[in-house]
């Protein structure tokens, strides 16, 4: 545990009055985003402990265990995930252990801690055969392991304590670890042809938004919990969100969009997963940023992070 690290400068033994959060899966996009902009808590009453999946690993009770017992936090943000769609299909287990068991852990010791949890779910819990922004009333209906290990730790968490957030978001994106904008960021510049389906549709996030509605819940106190839809604004197909990237780089003629059978995948993916958000933005007066926006931002920080 030395390795756990403690942010906004100062060591949490000496924040005795300092209410503490936990981040798991501290490494991961969102994990990283939430480390940049710790600076958004900075005049709050919180300190803020990251951990990795080497620090706390989220299937091994034992070690969810302790890091409540040294700290007993007064959220726990869980950002850790089996997030590989298409490996989840022949690593169901794995899947099922970080994204299920993983979450069943975090609620079983929230509830022990009286710890309020925070955790991220997906627009893949839905079937997506509608064209109608879904609802947190929709029921989900998952089209692959990764959306039903997923939905399994939405409901052990529903099930093990009410004092939980669930926010579902979609097409996350950031400058960090492996996502479709940085595929495409290197496909655009290959020179080559690259073909897109453009009969997926849903809305690109940037992780960067998620991580900063996050800290405006902690910093709200008192948020009503339950589950939340959030994602940028605007909707877009897996095509349209490659453009924008190809266009960054003025290679748009390089693109095709082509039909999800024409890009067989060993996951299914849902066809219409936009969400409505009428109830996060009931809780909380903010303006969203559209899911272009922030496409030059990030492709700008990678560009830099090349030269
Ligand atoms: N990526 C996306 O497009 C979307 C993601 N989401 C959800 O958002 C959340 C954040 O996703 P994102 O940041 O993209 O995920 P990433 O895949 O970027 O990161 C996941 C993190 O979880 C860690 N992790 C995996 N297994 C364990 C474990 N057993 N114990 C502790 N940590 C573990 C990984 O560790 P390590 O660093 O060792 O690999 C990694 O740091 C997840 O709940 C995901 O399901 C929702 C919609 C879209
Ligand atoms: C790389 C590539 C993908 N595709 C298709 C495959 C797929 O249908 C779609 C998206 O591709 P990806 O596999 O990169 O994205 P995928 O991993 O399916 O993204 C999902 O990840 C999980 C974690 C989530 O929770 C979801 O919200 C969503 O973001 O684009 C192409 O058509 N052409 C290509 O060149």
């Amino acid at each position: 545990m030395e390795s756990i690290n403690n942010y906004l400068g100062v060591s949490t033994s000496r924040l005795s009055s300092k209410k503490t959060i936990v981040v798991l899966g501290a490494n991961g996009q969102l994990g990283r985003c939430l480390q940049d902009r710790t600076f958004l808590l900075a005049s709050s009453n919180y300190t803020i402990v990251f951990t990795n999946s080497a620090e706390v690993d989220i299937t091994d009770e034992q070690q969810v265990k302790r890091i409540f017992e040294k700290y007993q936090p007064a959220y726990c943000i869980n950002a850790a995930a089996y997030t590989a769609v298409d490996k989840a299909e022949e690593e169901k287990e794995k899947a099922f252990a970080v994204n299920e068991s993983g979450a069943k852990n975090m609620a079983t010791y929230c509830k022990k801690f009286h710890t309020i949890c925070i955790h991220i779910s997906t627009d893949f819990v839905f079937k997506g055969n509608t064209c109608i922004p879904l609802t947190e009333d929709e029921v989900p209906a998952p089209v692959n392991s990764y959306g039903a290990s997923k939905y399994a730790g939405e409901k052990a968490i529903q099930q093990i304590y009410p004092k939980h957030i669930i926010l579902r978001t979609s097409w996350l994106f950031s400058e960090y670890r492996s996502n479709f904008l940085k595929t495409m960021n290197l496909l655009a510049r290959e020179k080559k042809v690259t073909k897109v389906v453009s009969d997926q549709i849903g809305t690109p996030t940037y992780a960067g938004d998620l991580a900063e509605l996050i800290f405006k819940i902690i910093e709200t106190e008192k948020f009503p919990f339950g589950i939340y839809h959030f994602s940028n604004e605007g909707v877009a197909s897996w095509y349209d969100f490659a453009y924008e990237v190809f266009k960054f780089y003025k290679t748009e003629k390089n693109l095709q969009p082509i039909p999800s059978e024409a890009y067989p995948t060993p996951a299914k993916r849902p066809h219409f997963t936009v969400f409505n958000k009428r109830k996060i933005k009931q809780q909380l007066q903010f303006s969203i940023a559209h899911w272009r926006e922030n496409i030059p931002h990030v492709l700008e920080i990678l560009s830099k992070a090349k030269t």
